[in-house]
Formats: structure tokens, sequence, C-alpha cells
């Protein structure tokens, strides 16, 4: 839905005497679908597996930054954001601001990830929340003339266009594929796993994440806010989310891996890493499962990330592994071991997340050979493919989920991603079996069906 002005542009965080003014009220449930497909400008949408949704459309205002020092700037600009709030509301609808960065602090905003700044957050200017049972309509202002009788006239406005749209939006058809192609074929790909299995046999490098992205042309223009309605239904166990910054193209996708929460001085995370397919019969789901939870190159694997996430987090707080299982998505099974800590001191979400992207899930290990490696051998943009997407609040609480099985789509051409872990035993035509499974979760919505 069009934000209250209708100016999607955001308001400088330069204005000292700026306000943040945030008003809510319940309505009766929409189908977000509804919501997002009535609006332009900045569009967001975030979901959990526990239940929360959210959606916003335009931007009261933005955080943007690049380079190394990204994660220090999207906070001193968070701290100008968040410095006078004044919010009615429920909990579930205090202003948050969602988004992500990408993969390496120098992207460059360019292809199909133009409108896409190396780390990017938007405070919507118009929001749907879904939450405890209950859905509401909240309308965001910023700047100096920020105040409370503007906001609550922009949310009778809002609530008043609310009212209009579709209840329900009818499911349309799948847009239909005509034309698919690797960006990396699969002769060069299983070239490029064996030239780092190479690697990894000579030096120091233990792991290395390696992908590549298959470019899809469509029949009609994709609607991202109708496959992340169907998503919803074929991987209600996964986290899902669009970036859209423009009315260009839109970053979206069903993760099943969270980078971390944090909730006060709890921290959630988790090691995903070892995947077999699903078996068609249960029992051959559990043999699958078995021989995941058998493998000694796969429990390497896991062990290493494991580790390396423990490490990463022993600077902030005491920290504990939870048991290792497995983690059945509709189409894949994965190795899992929960991570909690406990934080020491009042460590932001971003802090955590800088620490611990790019976790060997999706970058390697050592960290600094791994993304050597994937610098010299990956011949594609990654762009935000891999990295932190989520939210984060004034009291520096956040969710990311890490932005994999994941694709970057506008009109009639999309991008799926998808990668996996290297390491020395690792067998090239299998590795690349595995990556076909990697971006069904999206193709599955894009194909149509026979
Ligand atoms: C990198 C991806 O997935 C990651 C790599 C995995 C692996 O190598 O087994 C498993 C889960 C993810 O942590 C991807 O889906 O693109």
């Amino acid at each position: 839905m069009n934000p209250p002005d209708g100016d999607a542009r955001a308001v400088p965080l330069t204005d000292a005497d700026a306000a943040l003014v945030s008003r809510s009220r319940a309505v009766p449930d929409i189908s977000f679908g509804s919501f997002l497909a009535a609006g332009d400008g900045h569009r967001v949408h975030w979901s959990t597996p526990e239940g929360l949704e959210v959606a916003g459309g335009g931007a009261a205002a933005k955080l943007v930054a690049d380079g190394p020092d990204r994660f220090d700037a999207l906070r001193e600009d968070a701290d100008r954001l968040f410095d006078t709030v004044d919010h009615e509301g429920p909990e579930a609808t205090r202003p948050r601001v969602f988004g992500g960065v990408a993969f390496d602090p120098d992207h460059e905003a360019a292809g199909v990830w133009e409108g896409f700044p190396a780390a990017a957050f938007v405070l919507p200017a118009i929001q749907l929340t879904r939450a405890d049972g209950g859905t509401h309509l909240t309308v965001n202002r910023y700047g100096p003339d920020a105040d409370a009788d503007g906001a609550a006239e922009a949310l009778d406005d809002a609530a008043e266009r609310l009212a209009e749209l579709p209840m329900m939006r009818p499911r349309g058809e799948k847009p239909g594929v005509v034309g698919t192609e690797w960006l990396v074929g699969r002769e060069e790909w299983t070239a490029q796993v064996a030239g780092v299995i190479d690697r990894i046999r000579e030096g120091d490098l233990r792991k290395a994440v390696l992908s590549t992205a298959l470019h899809v042309d469509l029949a009609e223009a994709v609607d991202i806010p109708d496959t992340l309605g169907r998503l919803r239904r074929t991987y209600p166990e996964c986290y899902r989310f669009l970036v859209q910054p423009t009315d260009g193209e839109g970053f979206f996708g069903p993760p099943p891996e969270r980078l971390v929460r944090r909730e006060g001085e709890v921290v959630q995370t988790e090691a995903l890493a070892g995947s077999t397919p699903r078996g068609d019969t249960p029992e051959a789901d559990d043999e699958y499962a078995r021989s995941l939870l058998e493998s000694d190159k796969l429990q390497h694997e896991q062990r290493v990330v494991v580790d390396t996430i423990c490490e990463q987090l022993d600077a902030f707080g005491t920290v504990g592994e939870g048991e290792q299982g497995v983690r059945k998505l509709t189409n894949i099974q994965h190795l899992r071991t929960p991570i909690n800590a406990v934080l020491d001191g009042d460590t932001h979400v971003l802090e955590l997340v800088e620490a611990l992207h790019p976790t060997p899930a999706v970058g390697g290990l050592p960290l600094d050979s791994a993304l050597e490696t994937i610098r010299d051998t990956e011949t594609w943009d990654r762009g935000w493919y891999a990295s932190p997407v989520g939210w984060f609040d004034a009291a520096g609480d956040g969710e990311f989920a890490v932005g994999i099985r994941s694709g970057v789509a506008g009109g009639r051409e999309a991008t799926l991603f998808a990668g996996n872990g290297i390491v020395a035993d690792s067998d090239p035509a299998d590795e690349w079996d595995e990556l076909q499974h990697k971006v069904r979760p999206i193709m599955d919505e894009l194909e149509r069906d026979e």
C-alpha cells in the first residue's frame, strides 16, 4: 500500500530536532499479499516460523551505509533515528527497521543489484503487523515536522485505504519458465570445486563455500507478493523475506537459517551445514537422516561451523551449545546445532551480526583464506545472497536470517542462488546435484504445474 503522503523519499538523518512518531491500531485481518501488491516505493516483508509477520511500504526513514565500517555507520544513524521515539501501540508494532547488507562490504549497486547498497534498512512509512493472533496497521513518521496529530491523521487515512483493499488476494498463475541458464554451468563449476579441493589439500584452507546462480527467463512478469504467499504454504518452517528498495528488482526467499536473534540479554543462533535430500518414503527419509548423522565428512563440516560460531560469540557472553539434530525442510534436510548465549553487556544485535557474518556455513574457514578463495574463484556477483537480512529496533534487539534459498527478481527475469560448503573430501559431481535442491523452493513457485 502506498505510504500516507504518496512520498517514498526518506528524510535525511541530519536534523537534531527530528522525532519519530509511530501510531498503530487493530484492523481486520487482511492478506499480506494484498497489502504488498497495493504498494510501491520501498517494500519489505519479514516473517518467522514462530508467527511474526510484517509487511511495510514506503520509507519514513532509511539507513544506508557501505564499506568496511558499514555496521558502525548504521548504528550511528540508528541512534539518531531512535533518539526520540513516541510510540503508541502493542509491542509488536514498535518501530523496527527492516533490511540487510551485501555479502561483501565493498559491494557495488549494479546489474540486478541496482538499488541495493552495501547496507540498507528502512523504517516503513506504513506497516501491517500480524502477531499474537492480531493484525495491526501502523504509520511511522520521522522528521522535524513529525507530530502526534499528523501521525493520527495519517493512520486514519491509511485505515480508510486499507479497508478498500480486498481481504484476500486471489492467487494468480505462476509466471512460467521459458528458459534457464546457470551463470557458472556444470562443467566450469565442478572444475572450480576441484580447484577449491586442491587449495584445501595444499594449504591452511579447511572449508570454502562455493556458489553459483541460475538465471531464469519467465513467460510472464513475476508477482513477488504472490510468490511469497505460495512459499508460506510450501515452506512454513522457514523465514520469508522481501527487500525491494525500488520498483525494480526485489530480493526475496524462504531461508531456513537463523543468523542471530537478540532479545534482551538472550542470543540465539544455530549452525546449519551438511545436507541430504528428503526421501520419498518415511523409511527412505530416515535413512537419509541417518546418513547425515553418521557421515564423517558432514559431521566435520558441521563441527567447524559450530566451533567457529561459539568462538565468535564467546567475546560477548556465556555460550552454550545445544544438542545436534536434523532440520527437515520440504525438499532437503540439514544437520543443525542450536547455539545460545547470555550477553555480559549491552551488545547491539548489529554487533553480533558483524561478528558472525559470514559464518563458515556461507563463507568458510579460516575466514580470510575462504574469502580469498571465493574472490579468486567465483566469477559472478553474490550481491545480497548469503547475507544477513532482518530487522532491529531502538533497544538493539533484532533478528536476522541468512539470505540463502533466495533470488532477486523483477519483470520477466529472476536470478536464484545456491552454494555448498566444500571440504577436503567433497565430490564435485555430488556438490552439483546438491545445488539443484537448493534452488527448488523458488523455482517450484515460478514453474507452471503441468
Ligand atoms: C550456502 C547455502 O547453504 C548453506 C550450505 C549448506 C551445506 O553446504 O550443506 C547447508 C546449509 C546452508 O548453511 C545455500 O543454500 O546457498
